[in-house]
């Protein structure tokens, strides 16, 4: 049977739209991921809490007015059914499935000394838990769907080196980079490659959280840490989420194909290696 011209217009639409699903992505640096990538020419699923659910709608129309399509999906990333059910919903919505971009995460602020279980399991069940299950899902759905694909998570500096006052917190992003190194030699072979982002300073309500319980344990004004942070920056600003969104642009896009286990940072010059 022969294709109609607008047979072949939807077939050749299916191949070229990607879909990337982004975690987190109702506000910071996960919003400036999904407006980044649907510049890039993805369609974007807005995953982030139930409680993000206005917010995630925001941004959700905010991509609908780049002119690509976009879908809000409620999921608690340390819940690893509803991470799957998340990339099932953005392909059955969008049509496809591309690129993960595990960003959702968490921080806490308190001395090594006063840390407890709870906290330890809290941030690691979202910042490291989510990796895995996000890796799992994503490599799952691209077998299923024949073809190669992309996970991009978020590191930080703290995952490069220890960050006082933000014990767990390191130890939960060295680990997402020693998922992403042994992921990247595991997947390797089926042709999925494995990143991550390693942000320095990012004005968001991350750091507005982090500076706030700063000044509680050392007395210093709302915004000094902050600023004591920021002054040590190279570039001499402060990072923003599009600063970030850049280099996860180069990992969900094909200039980055022969790129993977790599942790990369983009911290306007705080650290180097
Ligand atoms: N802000 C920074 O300076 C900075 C620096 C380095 C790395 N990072 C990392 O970048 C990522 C995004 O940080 P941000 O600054 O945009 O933070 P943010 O607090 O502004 O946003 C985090 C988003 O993640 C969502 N989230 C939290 N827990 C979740 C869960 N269990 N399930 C689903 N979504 C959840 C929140 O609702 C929120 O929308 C985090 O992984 C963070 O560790 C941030
Ligand atoms: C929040 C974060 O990862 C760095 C320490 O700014």
């Amino acid at each position: 049977m022969q294709n109609t011209a607008e047979q072949n217009a939807a077939q050749q639409n299916a191949s070229t739209t990607k879909v990337a699903l982004v975690t987190g992505a109702g506000q910071g640096i996960g919003r400036g991921i999904a407006l980044r990538l649907a510049q890039d020419g993805f369609d974007i699923a807005v995953a982030d809490l139930d409680f993000q659910a206005e917010k995630g709608a925001g941004v959700v129309k905010e991509i609908q007015a780049l002119g690509r399509k976009a879908v809000f999906v409620s999921a608690d990333v340390s819940e690893r059914d509803q991470v799957f059910a998340a990339v099932q919903t953005a392909t059955d919505v969008l049509g496809g499935f591309d690129v993960i971009v595990n960003n959702a995460g968490i921080a806490q602020v308190k001395p090594i000394v006063d840390i407890t279980a709870d906290d330890l399991d809290k941030i690691f069940r979202i910042n490291v838990n989510s990796v895995v299950w996000g890796i799992q899902a994503a490599a799952a759905k691209f077998d299923e769907l024949g073809h190669k694909g992309k996970i991009v998570s978020a590191a930080s500096i703290a995952a490069i080196q220890g960050f006082p006052i933000l014990g767990a917190y390191s130890a939960s992003k060295f680990a997402v980079r020693g998922i992403t190194q042994a992921a990247a030699q595991e997947l390797a072979p089926k042709g999925i490659t494995v990143n991550a982002y390693a942000p320095g300073i990012v004005g968001t309500g991350m750091w507005e959280l982090i500076d706030e319980k700063l000044s509680e344990i050392n007395g210093k004004p709302l915004g000094q840490n902050l600023k004591e942070n920021v002054d040590g920056i190279a570039l001499g600003r402060i990072e923003t989420p599009d600063d970030v969104a850049k280099v996860v642009s180069f990992f969900a896009g094909p200039d980055s194909d022969y790129v993977t286990g790599q942790v990369l940072l983009v911290d306007g010059g705080m650290l180097y290696n």
